[in-house]
């Protein structure tokens, strides 16, 4: 198959990807773009799918996008897709004070593969999800929230991790073995 195009603005996406699909017997290329698309509001779900639907269409070809969203068990799952807006206004220490006033500082890392064929086909969704918790912010703050979500069973937040941990047990990891074996079988 044709060298599959990544579309992503987020360049710490992109390097974790390209590490995970070039580790292992089966190793994956990519080739990425860099696109401004504009975001729908809706569920995980319909977001990626717009996204990716979009993506096609610009590049007039099959690609893949990725969706990432942090759910907050307390909040039923927001702010989701919209992580990244909460993340920007309100920080690491906003996002711990949002769940103040709640017992359950419970969260999940979801992340939604999207692939296309091309312009006018319907997008098919991979995900992967990693439970975890709502931690305030420990280890370097390289890429959005790593700081201050600890995955279950692991005692670090993904910030303090080596990026090889990060990347067996990640949301994006798990979301990727499933676009992988889906690739394979095209
Ligand atoms: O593993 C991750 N660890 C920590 N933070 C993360 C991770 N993965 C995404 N993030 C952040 C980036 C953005 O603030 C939001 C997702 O928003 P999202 O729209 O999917 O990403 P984006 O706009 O940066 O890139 P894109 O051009 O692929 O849409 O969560
Ligand atoms: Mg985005």
């Amino acid at each position: 198959m044709h060298l599959l195009v990544f579309v992503t603005g987020n360049s710490n996406k992109l390097k974790e990807v390209q590490a995970i699909l070039s580790a292992g017997e089966h190793p994956v290329e990519i080739d990425s773009r860099s696109l401004e698309i504009d975001e729908i509001q809706g569920s995980t779900q319909e977001v990626s799918k717009a996204k990716c639907r979009r993506a096609a269409e610009l590049l007039n070809g099959p690609c893949i996008t990725e969706d990432t969203a942090l759910c907050f068990e307390a909040l039923d799952g927001l702010p989701g897709p919209y992580i990244k807006y909460f993340l920007e206004k309100l920080g690491h220490d906003g996002l711990n004070r949002m769940l103040v006033g709640f017992d359950s500082k419970k969260a999940w890392a979801l992340c939604t593969f999207a692939y296309c064929a091309g312009p006018g086909r319907e997008p098919v969704l991979f995900e992967g999800r990693t439970d975890g918790t709502i931690v305030p912010a420990r280890g370097p703050a390289k890429f959005g929230w790593d700081p201050v979500f600890e995955p279950d069973d692991t005692g670090l937040t993904y910030a303090e991790m080596p990026v090889e941990q990060k990347n067996l047990l990640s949301h994006r990891y798990k979301a990727l073995e499933k676009l992988r074996l889906y690739l394979q079988s095209l």
